[in-house]
């Protein structure tokens, strides 16, 4: 028989323990522990300058090119560390894919925006094989549709929002893993964002998604976990119906109910 009384446990795709992260003198990031869902959105919320994208590059190990920045601690994608000697972050980042804060397309054409990890990476055999990586990360973002019939015209020249979705797409091609989305709506326009906010509804049945947001509604909207920091701790990590409902910190009340921030 079945036995409906256990609790449902989501799979754990990325593992953080004790992560502490330092940019010179300055301790960003305090013994943060995290355990992100498999195929869920998991928030990251706090006031401005709490840690939120710092913390968020330590998962595909972007804070190696910051100069000054130490990271410690261990974190663990499908139990495997990430940031072991032998780990190419190149490679790491194929599995642990990024959406950046501003639409950065390449200045090529929107074909080539998309075919360039896959080209890295020596995904495909054939021309055959390459267009058909293309046209399904570009069906996955969205924006087909908006631009099949123009793949040759530069990515640069579409809309902030199809951009956004362009990079999206670039950022799937790939086939990563995990999804990383620092504040990926915040240069957009309220459709632009309910466009993208769909999309990264559809896409969590593929992927583990982290999204760092400035906008509780989005992360309300979004999001099956959400965690929040504050002056570079994690103060409390939860489902996003618990956090923004019934919150276990005064800290995390206060945020929520636009206290500080
Ligand atoms: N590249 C960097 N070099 C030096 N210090 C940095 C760098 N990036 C972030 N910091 C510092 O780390 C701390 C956390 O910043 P971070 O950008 O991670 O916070 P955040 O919560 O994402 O902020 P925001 O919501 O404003 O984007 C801040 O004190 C910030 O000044």
């Amino acid at each position: 028989m079945k036995d409906d009384s256990r609790p449902l446990i989501a799979d754990t795709k990325v593992s953080a323990t004790g992560v502490d992260v330092y940019y010179g003198d300055n301790h960003a990031i305090k013994d943060v522990s995290v355990d992100i869902d498999d195929k869920a959105v998991t928030a990251f919320i706090g006031p401005s300058g709490c840690g939120k994208s710092t913390f968020l590059r330590c998962l595909n190990r972007m804070n190696d090119t910051i100069d000054i920045c130490r990271v410690t601690g261990d974190i663990l994608l499908d139990g495997f560390d990430i940031n072991a000697k032998s780990v190419d972050p190149v490679q790491l980042r194929a599995r642990v894919g990024m959406v950046f804060q501003k639409p950065n397309p390449f200045p090529k054409s929107i074909y080539d925006n998309v075919a360039y990890g896959p080209r890295i990476h020596g995904l495909a055999d054939s021309r055959a094989e390459m267009d058909e990586i293309v046209e399904t990360s570009l069906r996955r973002a969205a924006i087909w549709d908006e631009v099949k019939d123009r793949l040759d015209a530069s990515g640069t020249g579409l809309s902030g929002g199809q951009q956004q979705r362009l990079c999206i797409a670039r950022a799937i091609a790939t086939s990563p893993e995990v999804l990383l989305m620092d504040e990926p709506c915040s240069a957009l326009d309220p459709i632009a964002t309910a466009r993208v906010e769909e999309l990264i509804d559809e896409l969590r049945g593929a992927f583990a998604i982290v999204i760092v947001t400035h906008s509780m509604q989005q992360a309300a909207r979004v999001s099956q976990k959400t965690a929040f920091f504050h002056l570079g701790v994690m103060v409390e990590y939860d489902a996003t119906e618990k956090i923004f409902h019934n919150p276990e910190d005064k800290r995390t009340q206060d945020y929520i109910t636009g206290r500080f921030g």
